[in-house]
């Protein structure tokens, strides 16, 4: 038996999970360790996380783990690290000590920032060369605040004294007790700094953000070297072998190796990864090219549509509203919701993500009456995030063309509600099938660790093992499924227009 230590480092808490490979390809979960941390929310549409607990929640929940699996570390052959992506962290290569809080993905500090390259006329150079659009959401201009903000900070980078980082590169370079400033490709591809064609930083987008070459880790492929952690964390050395940014980990783990097959993972958002093989395809409808993973030297590259806000709907009623009591409650509520109500609610509370890219717009609920309570306001929320991913399937389609669109892997903790993935199969006229493996992101991460350290065999076997739990089947009428999505649009079309 060889085991496999996957560490998801994820937006609000991190997990450690000891996996088992064995040589026909399976990989089962044995022992998993949670621990959730602050968030920071500094001012309006801010948000940051400390650095340090990032670290020490990694630390403990690993070392949790391996006692929980009864093994010894001698045993564990190789770490595998998937991460919240974009997050951006500075810090000083002599002692370690970060600059700043980490500045996180849903931060929209840098608009104007964002605002001024678009003015500058540079989006179509960024897209083109990083496959991503001008937005708060990516590292590039968190990191520029950082050198525009902080005192002293560009030019003690530009001697080379500090290192950026995403929190893989952060974690990859405390495990290795500062030896070792690197990253991997699928976590460079969200930097925009990144040329996802040519596979290199690009001087002249630094050039323009005003950021050093000399910060930049070294990347790296996904099932590569990243180094041994330091024998004292966890009492014996252990290398690094597997890391990809978590929405790339779960395209791994749910054996999404074919041009044209599909995930979408369902946490605080929702992100779905369209495989499009060796092919970079560009968007006309603003999705994101990314790579998917990167093996060999050879990037396999996605399409990505990007909701900022799925599971996290579900709980704004929970803790904003108050009006569930539990996430999986709205199962039964949205069952026994008054099939005459037609209540629609646009989740848009930090903006729209993907395909409409605006982050002024908000939310809005339509179809209110005096009887709409609780039980309509938890289907419209389960709703929201089927018509949302209709919105990516459809941009998908039109990018890509239907083949491979019509089966969609899910996974993330909403995708454990039966009644959110029915209609999701309904909304899209799509199959919808949910694998017998719920940790697909750090299964992604372990299979990437166990690849790189020679201890698994090839993508066709690892698919072969991948099992699925239930197949929802499309039961609505084409006509009801339309007249819907129109309404859907319509309720959109207003809030962009408010
Ligand atoms: N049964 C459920 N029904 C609806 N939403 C759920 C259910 N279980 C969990 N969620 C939602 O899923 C999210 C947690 O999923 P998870 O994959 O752990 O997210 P993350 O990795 O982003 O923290 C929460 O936003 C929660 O509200
Ligand atoms: O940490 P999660 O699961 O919410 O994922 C965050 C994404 O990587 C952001 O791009």
């Amino acid at each position: 038996m060889t085991y496999i230590l996957a560490i998801d480092q994820g937006t609000t808490s991190t997990r450690a999970i000891v996996f088992t490979t064995d040589p026909a390809g399976g990989v089962a979960a044995r022992a998993t360790a949670q621990e959730e941390f602050p968030q920071h929310y500094p001012a309006s549409g801010w948000v940051e996380h400390d650095p340090a607990d990032l670290w020490s929640t990694v630390v403990r929940t690993t070392r949790a783990a391996i006692t929980r699996a009864g093994i010894e570390t001698s045993e564990v052959a190789a770490i595998g690290i998937t991460n919240q992506r974009e997050t951006t962290l500075l810090w000083d290569r002599a002692t370690g000590a970060p600059l700043h809080n980490a500045i996180v993905w849903q931060d929209r500090r840098t608009s104007d920032i964002c605002g001024g390259l678009r003015d500058a006329g540079h989006e179509a150079m960024l897209t083109e060369r990083t496959g991503l659009l001008i937005d708060p959401y990516f590292s590039g201009t968190k990191l520029k605040w950082l050198l525009d903000t902080i005192p002293g900070a560009r030019a003690r980078a530009e001697k080379g004294e500090l290192a950026f980082g995403t929190v893989d590169a952060w974690l990859i370079w405390n495990l290795t007790g500062g030896r070792v400033h690197a990253t991997d490709a699928t976590n460079a591809a969200r930097t925009l700094l990144y040329n996802i064609g040519n596979g290199g930083w690009d001087a002249e987008i630094c050039g323009i953000l005003g950021i050093p070459l000399a910060l930049l880790p070294e990347v790296r492929d996904c099932a590569g070297d990243f180094g041994t952690t330091e024998p004292g964390l966890f009492g014996r050395a252990i290398p690094i072998r597997g890391v990809a940014g978590d929405q790339q980990a779960a395209t791994v783990g749910q054996a999404c190796f074919s041009p044209g097959m599909l995930k979408s993972t369902y946490g605080t958002g929702c992100f779905a990864l369209l495989n499009t093989g060796r092919e970079r395809v560009t968007s006309k409808h603003r999705l994101l090219t990314t790579i998917a993973y990167q093996l060999d030297g050879e990037p396999t590259y996605a399409l990505e549509g990007s909701i900022f806000v799925a599971g996290a709907v579900v709980q704004w009623l929970r803790d904003g509203l108050g009006v569930i009591e539990t996430s999986q409650s709205t199962q039964g509520l949205a069952e026994a919701a008054d099939p005459g109500q037609d209540v629609v609610l646009v989740p848009a509370f930090t903006g729209l993500g993907a395909p409409y890219w605006r982050p002024d717009c908000r939310g809005a609920v339509f179809g209110l009456t005096r009887n709409s309570g609780p039980k309509e306001l938890a289907r419209a929320a389960l709703e929201s995030v089927g018509y949302q991913t209709r919105d990516l399937l459809e941009a998908m389609r039109e990018d890509w063309g239907a083949s491979g669109t019509e089966v969609l892997r899910v996974d993330g903790g909403m995708a454990a509600n039966d009644w959110a993935m029915q209609f999701l199969a309904d909304i899209l006229g799509t199959e919808i099938d949910r694998p017998a493996s719920t940790e697909t992101t750090a299964l992604g991460a372990a299979y990437l660790a166990a690849l790189g350290a020679g201890v698994a065999p090839g993508p066709a076997e690892f698919q072969r093992g991948w099992a699925l739990e239930r197949r929802f089947e499309p039961t609505m009428g084409a006509t009801e499924r339309q007249s819907r999505y129109d309404r859907w649009q319509r309720a959109v079309a207003a809030c962009l227009a408010v």
